[in-house]
C-alpha cells in the first residue's frame, strides 16, 4: 500500500538530515514541504516567530498541543536549556510513531516527552501523572476547535500561572475565531498578534501570543 505523507517525510529526514543535528532536521523538512509536498508543520516563517517567543520565555516546562511529525517539537526543544522539558500531545498513533523517530533523529529525545492521547483527557492528568505544577509556555497547534475548550481546561486545572505564555498557530488560516475573541476580550490575558503566512504559502496567517495575568 502507498506510504503516508508523514512516512515519506521521515524517510526524507533519514536520507538528508544529519543525525543529532536539530537544525538540519528542521531545514530538511522545510525544504521537502516547500519543494515536494506541503505538510501542516508550523514552517520556517512562523517557526522563526515561535523560536523568538521560546527564547524570550526560556521555559522550564513547555506544553505543545498537536505533535504531527514532530517538526515544531524539534524547533522548541532545541532551544530549551538543559534540564528543561517539552511535553507534546498527539492522539493519532501513526503520527506519534513518526514524530518519535524525527525527535530521536534530531537527538532531542531526552528533552521531549510525547504523550499519546487526546488533549482533553491528558491535560487533567498533567499534575498527578506527570508531576507538573504549572506550565511556563504552551504552543497550541492542534484542531482549531479545541483551542478554546483546552485553554479553559488549562485554567480550570490551575496549570497556568501569572506570566504563562500561550502561543497559538493558525489564528487566521484556518482560523480560531472563538479562541481569538476569548483571549483578546478576557481581562485575564494580554494578547499580541504576529502577522505571518500559512506555512510554505503566500496565504495570510499569524500567531497570537497571550500572557496569562493570573
Ligand atoms: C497541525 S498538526 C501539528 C503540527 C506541529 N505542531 C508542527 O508544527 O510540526 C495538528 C496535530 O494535532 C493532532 N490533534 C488534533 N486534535 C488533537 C487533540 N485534541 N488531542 C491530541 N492531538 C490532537 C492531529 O492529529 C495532528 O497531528
Ligand atoms: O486544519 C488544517 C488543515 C485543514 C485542511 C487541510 C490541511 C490542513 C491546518 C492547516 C495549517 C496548520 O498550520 C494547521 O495546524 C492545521 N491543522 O490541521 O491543525
Ligand atoms: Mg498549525
Amino acid at each position: 500500500t502507498r506510504s503516508t505523507r508523514p512516512q515519506r517525510l521521515l524517510t526524507h529526514v533519514k536520507q538528508r538530515a544529519r543525525r543529532g543535528d536539530a537544525q538540519s532536521v528542521i531545514t530538511t523538512i522545510d525544504d521537502y514541504c516547500r519543494a515536494r509536498e506541503w505538510a501542516m508543520n508550523v514552517g520556517d516563517e512562523k517557526g522563526s516567530i515561535l523560536d523568538q517567543v521560546v527564547c524570550e520565555v526560556s521555559p522550564d516546562v513547555a506544553l505543545e498541543l498537536g505533535t504531527y511529525c514532530g517538526y515544531s517539537s524539534v524547533r522548541i526543544a532545541r532551544l530549551l536549556p538543559p534540564g528543561a522539558r517539552l511535553l507534546t500531545v498527539e492522539f493519532n498513533h501513526d503520527y506519534a510513531t513518526i514524530a518519535r523517530e524525527v525527535i530521536d533523529w534530531a537527538g532531542l529525545q531526552d528533552r521531549v516527552q510525547l504523550l499519546e492521547g487526546a488533549s482533553g483527557d491528558l491535560i487533567p492528568q498533567l499534575r498527578q501523572k506527570h508531576g507538573i505544577e504549572t506550565l511556563d509556555f504552551i504552543f497550541l497547534d492542534h484542531w482549531k476547535d479545541r483551542y478554546l475548550p483546552d485553554t479553559r481546561l488549562l485554567e480550570d486545572c490551575s496549570l497556568l500561572r501569572r506570566g504563562t505564555v500561550l502561543l497559538a498557530d493558525n489564528v487566521i488560516c484556518p482560523g480560531t475565531p472563538d479562541y481569538l475573541e476569548y483571549v483578546r476580550s478576557s481581562p485575564r490575558y494580554q494578547s499580541q498578534y504576529f502577522s505571518s503566512h500559512l506555512e510554505y504559502t503566500r496565504a495570510e496567517d499569524g500567531l497570537e501570543k497571550s500572557v496569562f495575568l493570573g
